[in-house]
């Protein structure tokens, strides 16, 4: 079967086992590939998210020197920019590799951590958007207040306020004003291009407990849309599912959140075929 046929297969039949076999065959498919992907993130992050792609099959690097762009984005496979721990130093560097992403036709996408937290946060944000993100994943509250593009009073920190379903028809409207698919995080994560909006349901709770599952889960959609960039929606939510299920596997040998992020790292590098096809939840919503 053709990679757009697999494409085609998922969306036009929802049904949960088609799914599956899709994730697999993208999983497959970055371990194989093992795709560059380049990480303009936060301090807090950088082991999980490298850890994550590492285990996923793929290849980390986290590069953000301005002096470094020009030589080494256009070699990347995909591009990661996160706001978390964002300083004026670091954002000519994030223009800059976008710029180089766009003129390498590599996809390039945004997490906009705590993207209310400060006016300072809120402009570079928008104008990151406005270069034409693949992907923007954010929990909730990310989404909903930069969809608005507005400073909302009651979340300004990194965690959020408000349940994925809330944040839908945000998402929509983000997705239609910006071009990008635009996935909000959850017990349900959801993923929309501005029409269609498909739902992931894989994870545990105890995922919100260890910093950071949020970055390095949009470090694993870049991976996967790096391998099927003809279909970023599908590659998102099959991206969301796996980091999900990994989750879930972990779950089952985890005692906490310490022992989660170890027993979830290990479930990701270790996924068979048969419990990514009989386990991931995707299903299309509208
Ligand atoms: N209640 C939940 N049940 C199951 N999975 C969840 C739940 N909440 C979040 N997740 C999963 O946890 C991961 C991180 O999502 P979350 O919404 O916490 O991101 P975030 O707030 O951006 O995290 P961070 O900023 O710490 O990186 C995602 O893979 C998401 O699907
Ligand atoms: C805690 C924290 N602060 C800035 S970035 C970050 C990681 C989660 O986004
Ligand atoms: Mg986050």
């Amino acid at each position: 079967m053709s990679d757009m046929a697999g494409g085609e297969e998922a969306a036009a039949d929802g049904s949960a086992a088609r799914w599956g076999r899709r994730a697999w065959e993208l999983l497959e498919r970055v371990r194989a590939r093992a795709p560059l992907v380049q990480c303009i993130t936060n301090f807090v992050s950088m082991d999980l998210m490298a850890n994550a792609l590492l285990a996923a099959g793929a290849s980390p690097a986290m590069v953000h020197s301005l002096c470094e762009i020009d030589d080494f984005t256009p070699r990347a496979d995909a591009l990661c920019v996160n706001l978390g721990t964002l300083s004026d130093g670091w954002l000519p560097s994030m223009r800059a590799a976008v710029a180089a992403a766009a003129r390498s036709s590599r996809p390039w996408i945004l997490d906009p951590v705590a993207v209310s937290a400060s006016e300072f946060r809120m402009e570079a944000c928008l104008g990151l958007v406005a270069l034409w993100p693949t992907v923007i994943r954010g929990n909730p509250s990310e989404i909903i207040a930069l969809s608005s593009a507005c400073r909302v009073r009651d979340s300004k920190g990194v965690d959020s306020f408000h349940e994925s379903p809330d944040a839908v028809e945000s998402a929509k409207s983000l997705a239609q004003s910006s071009g990008a698919i635009v996935a909000v995080s959850g017990a349900t994560d959801f993923i929309t291009d501005g029409q269609i909006v498909v739902a992931a349901q894989n994870g545990v709770a105890m995922m919100q407990k260890i910093t950071a599952t949020g970055c390095a889960v949009t470090a694993l959609i870049a991976a996967f849309v790096a391998v099927e960039p003809s279909n970023p929606l599908e590659a998102t939510s099959c991206a969301l599912s796996i980091f999900g299920l990994a989750g879930e596997l972990g779950m089952e040998m985890a005692n906490g959140p310490a022992s989660l992020r170890v027993h979830m790292i290990d479930s990701l590098h270790g996924l068979h075929e048969h419990t990514v096809a009989s386990r991931v939840k995707i299903s299309l919503v509208s």
